[in-house]
């Protein structure tokens, strides 16, 4: 049976999202307007829609998984599953305020809260025992306070900048850490997914590698595959010239300028560092 994956029509994560299943092999759509999309040879129909109602499609079963953001799913009350974190779309649910006005979380007793996310504030509030009015708007809820239709507002931080440019501060811990994941529906997933999942990670684990290609005395092979061991262990091979081996091994993007730089102190030379695009580990 065909595979079928919700995927943001819009917003903060549609480029992202989009992107990520092309590197894996998959069709998208090339017109914004399309949507859905039938990627035939992968035998998967991918369907376009608002990232707020994605996960309600997926915790129906009415699609097999789906790409939203962790806040919208925990929002919905979906039943869909958390399968795996895509890296993108990162932000931080938190109250904010005008600037040096409130503090904490008690200091939300009785008043009006404006934000889009009802289900993740009301719960919030309700595990703290704070008695506040929540009122729903559909976006652009920092101008809510400026306007008198709230005293506070719950919403996505990211940078911070349209929180200062509306005068406002957040306040308190921050309400929950959110970036894009993928779901599935919680009861029967089709066994397909599994190889849909499988390319998708390997995608994101490409992005977060890279192949390290070096050359050095055997002697000192020992210093260098202490810095770097990959993960099974070092390929290594014999080099033209006596005494000396290649080495290959797959590291961490992050740091690896560094580690270039170490492993040159220990002796490595002709230090080559390469792009992987896709992998199964
Ligand atoms: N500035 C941002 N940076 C990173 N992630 C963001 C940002 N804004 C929203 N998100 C995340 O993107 C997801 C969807 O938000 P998005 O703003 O795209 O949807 P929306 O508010 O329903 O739609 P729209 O803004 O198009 O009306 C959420 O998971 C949210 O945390
Ligand atoms: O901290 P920042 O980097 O400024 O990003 C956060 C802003 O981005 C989102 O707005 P969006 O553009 O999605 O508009 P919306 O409020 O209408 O959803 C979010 O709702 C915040 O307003
Ligand atoms: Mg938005």
């Amino acid at each position: 049976m065909t595979l079928r994956i919700a995927v943001p029509n819009k917003g903060a994560l549609s480029q992202a999202a989009t992107e990520i299943l092309r590197e894996s092999g998959y069709r998208q759509r090339s017109d914004s307007k399309e949507l859905a999309l039938v990627d035939s040879e992968n035998d998967v129909e991918f369907f376009y829609l608002r990232p707020r109602d994605i996960a309600l499609y997926v915790g129906e079963g009415t699609l097999d998984a789906g790409i939203t953001g962790r806040d919208l799913l925990l929002d919905s009350g979906a039943k869909a599953v958390e399968v795996m974190n895509l890296g993108f779309g990162r932000s931080r649910f938190h109250f904010a305020g005008p600037i040096g006005r409130y503090t904490s979380l008690d200091d939300l007793q009785g008043l009006r809260i404006a934000t889009s996310y009802v289900g993740v504030v009301e719960d919030h509030l309700f595990r703290h025992g704070i008695d506040a009015t929540v009122t729903r708007l559909d976006g652009a809820v920092e101008t809510s306070v400026q306007l008198g239709v709230a005293d506070v507002i719950a919403d996505v931080v990211e940078t911070g900048s349209t929180l200062r440019a509306a005068g406002l501060e957040t306040f308190g811990e921050v309400i929950l850490d959110s970036q894009a994941v993928l779901i599935t529906r919680s009861d029967k997933v089709p066994d397909d997914f599994e190889i849909f999942r499988r390319r998708v990670e390997g995608v994101l684990v490409a992005r977060s590698f890279v192949m390290m290609d070096y050359d050095i005395e055997q002697s000192r092979l020992d210093a260098a595959t202490e810095l770097a061991p990959g993960r099974e262990g070092p390929t290594i091979s014999p080099l033209g010239k006596p005494g000396w081996v290649a080495v290959r091994v797959m590291v961490p993007r992050a740091g690896s300028q560094r580690l270039m730089d170490d492993l040159w102190s220990v002796g490595a030379r002709a230090i080559l560092l390469t792009d992987i695009h896709a992998c199964r580990l």
